[in-house]
């Protein structure tokens, strides 16, 4: 392993949601553990929040041959400033400001002979693809969901098959290499009447960047998409490199980007009970259901005498959402069958031998954190993604029951549906089917993660082509990681702001070409350095 400040750098950026920081981060891990430095950023508002959930230290910590380290950003907003929870208002806010701010931190980290040689961001946030631009930097993209819903939004981004419109609500889609989705199977933010159009902007925001990132990395792995990896590869320069929550070659989970603290009581809690003998309900971090459902599952966890583990976290102050009650005496009645928490360490309960099966909201990193812990599911989707991974994880992986169809439905799954469900997924012939399909999917998983393995090539390769881009970086005019195109210079905005510090200024065309003259010299020597190890 080199010194920290010998290695290829790399920046990631992480939009401030659960779901879009552990893939990032998992694959910050990877990168690093590959013998790169990798600096993670995200909003100071969730930074903090890492910081006291998981012991994220101010020193880069090593992972395998190389480090991860942490920057926060300020968004310009107060601490408890409601508008965060409203994406309209947010994400433009995070914009405006990101694309002053990053162009600032790649300046200062060069400045401190960390160099940066490639941007990486996740969904929601594509401008900064038009930073790396700006600043002649490669920039690559970690797509969060499946390769299935990633071709879905790209056929609707395109308009290359019929959707279901506002004359046409309840057609079926068929996109090539995928199974027939029926209309509540399609993400349901592409419905013409989803509640939530704010997503599909968010989402939808990416493919206008598309072309910008060298590479797309998808948190899937081939042979679990196969066909359809294979298709979308064809038009997209995308590489599978999931499931990205396992790392061969840092095994230990030191580095974690829990928002709140995993109450580790749960685990001591499942060693005292037998294998297989225990339902995990977790509906992520943003999905909240109403009471009645809520109810309604709590009496069929009651009902059905399985032992239960529940996570149910309390809703952000200014989500609109209301705290949800257990029915008064409930925990009473299950007594010892029943442990709930505000979060739990999902990789481990996922991974305890006492598991038998997990009801989930279907967010694509639950699924596969499901299918590579060779967990049978029972699903229980709501809106965005989750309905299509209910269908895969349901019709195509054949890993789980479905227990519901998504919020669109408008329908109460009673009790005597959740009992039903919960003693199918648990005794027997469909259970220990479902189980030996998911300890396929496992092994699957593995073989793709471990060395030498389809996933572990592709990491490999694009660590490599990080590498090159480097290299070439140093070779190319010297104006190369200092003049951004006119149109990406125009999108980034013109600040003039002085630097205190540097009287560096501020604005991405002149902040690029200040960093080069400023950083010449280092600059050229440690890449020659890079290019020579
Ligand atoms: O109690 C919990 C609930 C969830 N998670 C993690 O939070 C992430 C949730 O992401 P997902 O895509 O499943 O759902 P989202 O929260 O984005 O809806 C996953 O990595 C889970 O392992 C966790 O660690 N503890
Ligand atoms: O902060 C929000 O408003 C927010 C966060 C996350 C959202 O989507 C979740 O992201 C996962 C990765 O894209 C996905 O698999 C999961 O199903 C979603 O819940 C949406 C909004």
């Amino acid at each position: 392993m080199g010194s920290e400040s010998s290695l290829v750098h790399v920046f990631l950026v992480s939009f401030p949601a659960q779901g879009h920081v552990n893939p990032l981060l998992r694959l910050g891990k990877r990168l690093a553990s590959k013998g790169l430095l990798v600096t993670f950023t995200t909003p100071e508002s969730i930074g903090k929040q890492m910081r006291k959930a998981s012991n994220i230290g101010d020193q880069p910590a090593p992972v395998g041959d190389g480090f991860i380290r942490f920057e926060f950003f300020e968004d310009g907003w107060d601490e408890d400033e409601p508008r965060r929870q409203d994406l309209d208002q947010y994400l433009p806010q995070l914009e405006k400001v990101g694309k002053v701010i990053i162009p600032e931190m790649i300046r200062k980290n060069a400045e401190q002979s960390r160099p940066i040689s490639c941007l990486i961001n996740n969904p929601f946030i594509p401008w900064v693809s038009d930073v790396a631009q700006s600043l002649g930097l490669p920039s690559a993209m970690l797509w969060v969901q499946s390769c299935a819903c990633f071709a879905a939004y790209y056929h609707y981004y395109h308009d290359l098959v019929p959707f279901p419109s506002e004359t046409a609500m309840e057609i079926d889609v068929q996109l090539p290499c995928m199974p027939l989705l029926k209309h509540d199977e399609v993400p349901s933010f592409l419905y013409p009447t989803t509640p939530y159009p704010f997503l599909r902007r968010a989402i939808l925001g990416q493919y206008k960047n598309l072309d910008k990132p060298f590479c797309i990395l998808l948190d899937t792995f081939q042979e679990l998409e196969h066909e359809i990896v294979e298709y979308m590869s064809k038009i997209c320069p995308i590489k599978t490199v999931g499931p990205l929550f396992k790392n061969p070659r840092a095994p230990n989970a030191a580095v974690k980007g829990d928002f709140v603290k995993a109450d580790y009581d749960c685990i001591r809690w499942l060693d005292s009970k037998p294998p297989a003998s225990v339902v995990y309900v977790s509906f992520g971090s943003v999905v909240y259901l109403k009471q009645d459902q809520w109810d309604e599952i709590a009496y069929g966890l009651l009902n059905s005498g399985v032992n239960f583990l529940w996570v149910m976290k309390p809703p952000h102050k200014d989500s609109g959402y209301t705290l949800l009650k257990l029915p008064e005496g409930l925990l009473e009645k299950a007594g010892e069958r029943a442990k709930v928490v505000e979060w739990s360490p999902q990789e481990q309960v996922l991974a305890h031998p006492a598991t038998a099966c997990f009801v989930t909201h279907c967010g694509w990193n639950s699924s596969m954190e499901a299918l590579t812990s060779g967990m049978p599911v029972v699903a229980f989707p709501q809106w965005g993604d989750q309905v299509t991974d209910a269908k895969y994880l349901v019709d195509v992986f054949k890993v789980g029951l479905r227990m519901c169809r998504g919020e669109a439905e408008d329908k109460l799954i009673t009790r005597d549906v959740v009992e039903r469900c919960l003693r199918e997924a648990t005794v027997g012939h469909k259970a220990v089917e479902m189980k030996e399909n998911a300890l396929r999917w496992k092994t699957a998983a593995e073989a793709a993660f471990v060395e030498g393995g389809s996933s572990d090539r592709n990491i490999h390769a694009f660590v490599d082509e990080v590498r090159r881009r480097s290299v070439e970086l140093t070779a190319s005019k010297p104006a190369a990681a200092a003049e951004p195109t006119a149109e990406a210079a125009d999108a980034n905005g013109k600040s003039d702001r002085q630097d205190g510090d540097s009287q560096l200024v501020v604005s991405p065309e002149k902040n690029g070409l200040a960093l080069h003259n400023h950083c010449r010299k280092k600059w050229r020597i440690w890449r020659l350095i890079c290019a020579a190890s």
